[in-house]
């Protein structure tokens, strides 16, 4: 497996990058930064380093960075219509938007010089909220939804014939409950960093050079990873208290993360190899529902106990998931246990990467908290790993009394972008290097 994108360097450090946006505004100790930082954005749950502000995660590599990199903090995530008919106006934008995601995951503003120094009678082209911000892990992933390829029976933008096979809409699953607006789109970028306001940030000043290109379909934030994507990391708890993305795969397991994380260039369409799908589902947790319910059977639901996060009837977190053991009264781990029917053992020996994000927006309007776990899971081909594993749970998971499905996507996530290639340019075609021989 090639290298995971990870640098400790922080931006101020690195040689050729520019000067980052904190480093302009005067130099003050990283820690002092970073816990000010964090405080002041009302940070939950604790990073796994004293230095996760200042750190930069390497945006160019064969991989898309936020993907086996370890899972940070924060994430907005943002889905786009397409609302250009115009080939060259999208691919304009697609290489645009590679350059200023290349700053900002530098930690450098989103154009040189941008927030300020347009002078006064022009707006700025960058939108100052992250001035004094350092990287904080920012992670900027796109994805191309089926839409983008065709939509209506129309090839929009002649890369019809590019669809992967296995990109398509994904099936009704039993107890849907779909809205319409806060699912699909053209495109999706997957911010994360260790500072909302950073995640925010980039996720804004795309979308403000997008306008009359791309318009967004929906968007959402999200809070406390629920995974662990590397073994340097603890294991974080979700919305139901339990400790999730301890079974995850890890980015150290290559073998795995070969298996069943990035495509091979001979699965389908080779412009996708070294890629990924991202398959994202607002799920709606019946938080009051689960907050009656005796801690028992909460631990029956899931079938791990909730303090330490090992399977029932083991002792620790890691020890091994024994779906075979059995008590006086069957087996330890129940039937319908979520993590029994999630389980490669009962899947055929389907994996998929998770590296979903607790979300709270508010209430129903009915007295519920609208709350939940914006589940996303990268895998090599939704249609054989994702698919088969939400069939299963829909059909029979115990934690189904207190979830809804509300939001669906599903997207083609291209490779990374190396030298000077820019997103979707395997797709695409051409270079940032031929871009400006153009208009020279
Ligand atoms: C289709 C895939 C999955 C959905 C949707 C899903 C939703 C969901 N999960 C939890 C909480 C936990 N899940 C855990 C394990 C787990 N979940 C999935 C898949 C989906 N979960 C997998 C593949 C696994 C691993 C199974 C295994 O091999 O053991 C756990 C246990 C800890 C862990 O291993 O991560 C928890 C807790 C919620 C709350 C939720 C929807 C809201
Ligand atoms: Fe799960």
């Amino acid at each position: 497996m090639s290298s995971p994108n990870s640098s400790d360097q922080s931006a101020d450090q690195r040689p050729g990058r520019g000067i980052s946006r904190r480093a302009l505004f005067g130099a003050v100790g990283v820690g002092v930064v970073a816990a000010g930082a964090g405080a002041a954005a009302g940070r939950l749950t604790a990073p796994d380093t004293a230095s996760s502000h200042a750190d930069v995660v390497e945006f160019r590599g064969a991989h898309q960075a936020g993907i086996v990199t370890p899972a940070q903090d924060r994430m907005h995530f943002v889905a786009f219509d397409v609302t250009t008919d115009s080939r060259d106006e999208l691919v304009a934008l697609l290489q645009k938007w590679t350059e200023m995601a290349a700053r900002m995951t530098a930690g450098q503003e989103a154009a040189a010089d941008g927030a300020l120094g347009a002078g006064q009678y022009k707006p700025p082209s960058d939108t100052g909220e992250a001035l004094d911000l350092d990287a904080c892990q920012l992670t900027l992933t796109i994805g191309f939804g089926p839409s983008l390829f065709v939509k209506d029976g129309k090839d929009r933008f002649g890369i019809a014939d590019k669809r992967p096979a296995v990109l398509v809409d994904l099936p009704k699953f039993t107890g849907d409950a779909l809205d319409p607006a806060r699912s699909g789109g053209d495109i999706c970028i997957q911010a994360c960093a260790n500072d909302p306001q950073v995640a925010v940030h980039a996720v804004r000043n795309l979308a403000r050079v997008g306008f009359g290109t791309v318009a967004v379909r929906w968007s959402q934030l999200g809070f406390g990873r629920t995974s662990s994507t590397s073994t340097s990391q603890t294991t974080p708890r979700n919305l139901f208290g339990f400790k999730d993305g301890t079974r995850n795969i890890k980015a150290e397991e290559d073998t795995a993360v070969d298996r069943f994380v990035w495509v091979d260039p001979a699965d389908d369409q080779a412009w996708m190899g070294g890629g990924s799908y991202l398959v994202a589902r607002r799920i709606r947790m019946l938080i009051e529902s689960w907050d009656r319910t005796v801690l028992h059977e909460q631990e029956r639901v899931i079938g791990r106990a909730k303090g330490t996060g090992a399977p029932l009837g083991q002792r620790d977190e890691f020890d091994e998931l024994d779906l075979d053991s059995r008590g006086p009264h069957g087996p330890l781990v129940d039937r319908d246990a979520h993590v029994r029917l999630a389980s490669k053992e009962e899947l055929g020996g389907i994996e998929i990467l998770r590296r979903g994000y607790n979300f709270t927006d508010g209430s129903d309007g009915f007295g519920h908290l609208d709350a939940g776990l914006f589940f996303i899971a990268y895998c090599r081909d939704p249609q054989r790993q994702f698919v088969p594993m939400q069939q299963t749970l829909a059909h029979g998971d115990a934690m189904n009394e207190y979830i809804k499905h509300v939001g669906s996507a599903v997207f083609a996530v291209p490779p990374g972008v190396e030298g000077d290639a820019f997103w979707g340019s395997t797709l695409f075609g051409g270079s940032l290097a031929l871009r400006d021989e153009a208009e020279k």
